[in-house]
């Protein structure tokens, strides 16, 4: 069932990737969007919820979260590492690949996924510190180009609490250069501190 997800999700990835770089005769676009109908048409039929309606999907994030579900097409996906992977004791280290839909200025990724990122990140690190939150403030720098078509490194962890106040902080990484580096303000939310302190979802737990 996941898998099944994750591959239709990859599939469309390929598919808005190619749409963005593909030029072609008004026939090859027409032809294209009539196969994709058929697919919207296969899903709907499978579905009673609404397109756009907010679904609440509830925590921690799953299959079909915006930056790290497998099965949403629109999540680059960022994968989730162990704490203390590839980082120091006690930060969360993610990898992520952008593609030529997530292009800003020209070859570089759009600054907004890029603080996506971040802001995903600093949310991965305040919850496996146990104290999951919501960004309130998120500064994000950016030092040189982000770019796309690589796997970029993405590192962030707690700095501090104070109270309901997580202070964080998260760089992205590429060729062991910092491109772009983010300090958030988070504010626990305790209802869900005990579903998420530290656990990693698993598969299907979305
Ligand atoms: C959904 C929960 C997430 C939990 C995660 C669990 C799973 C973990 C696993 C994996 C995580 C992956 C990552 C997930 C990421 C996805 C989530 C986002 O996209 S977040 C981005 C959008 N952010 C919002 O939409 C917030 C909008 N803001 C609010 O809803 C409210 O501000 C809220 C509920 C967060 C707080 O409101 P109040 O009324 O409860 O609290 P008040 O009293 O206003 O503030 C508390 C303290 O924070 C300070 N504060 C508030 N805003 C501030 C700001 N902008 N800058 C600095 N401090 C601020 C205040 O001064 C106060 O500090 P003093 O206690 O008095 O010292």
């Amino acid at each position: 069932m996941l898998e099944g997800k994750a591959i239709l999700a990859a599939r469309i990835r390929e598919l808005i990737e190619l749409t963005v770089l593909v030029d072609g005769p008004e026939s090859m676009f027409a032809e294209a969007a009539d196969r994709v109908a058929a697919v919207v048409s296969i899903l709907r039929a499978a579905t009673d919820s609404e397109p756009g309606v907010p679904a609440g999907r509830g925590w921690p994030p799953g299959v079909d979260d915006a930056l790290e579900g497998v099965g949403n097409p629109l999540a680059p996906p960022m994968i989730i590492g162990h704490p203390g992977e590839s980082g120091a004791d006690g930060e969360v280290a993610a990898l992520v690949t952008l593609g030529s839909a997530h292009e800003g200025a020209p070859g570089r990724a759009h600054g907004g996924w890029v603080a996506a990122i971040l802001d995903h990140a600093v949310g991965r690190a305040a919850a496996q510190a146990g104290s999951p939150g919501m960004t309130v403030s998120l500064t994000v720098d950016y030092h040189r180009a982000t770019p796309y078509g690589v796997p970029l490194d993405v590192r962030s962890r707690r700095v501090d609490q104070a109270g309901r106040k997580v202070f964080a902080s998260a760089e992205i990484l590429t060729d062991g250069q910092v491109t772009a580096s983010a300090t958030a303000t988070l504010v626990t939310v305790r209802a869900l501190a005990n579903k998420a302190g530290g656990e990693r979802p698993g598969p299907g737990s979305d």
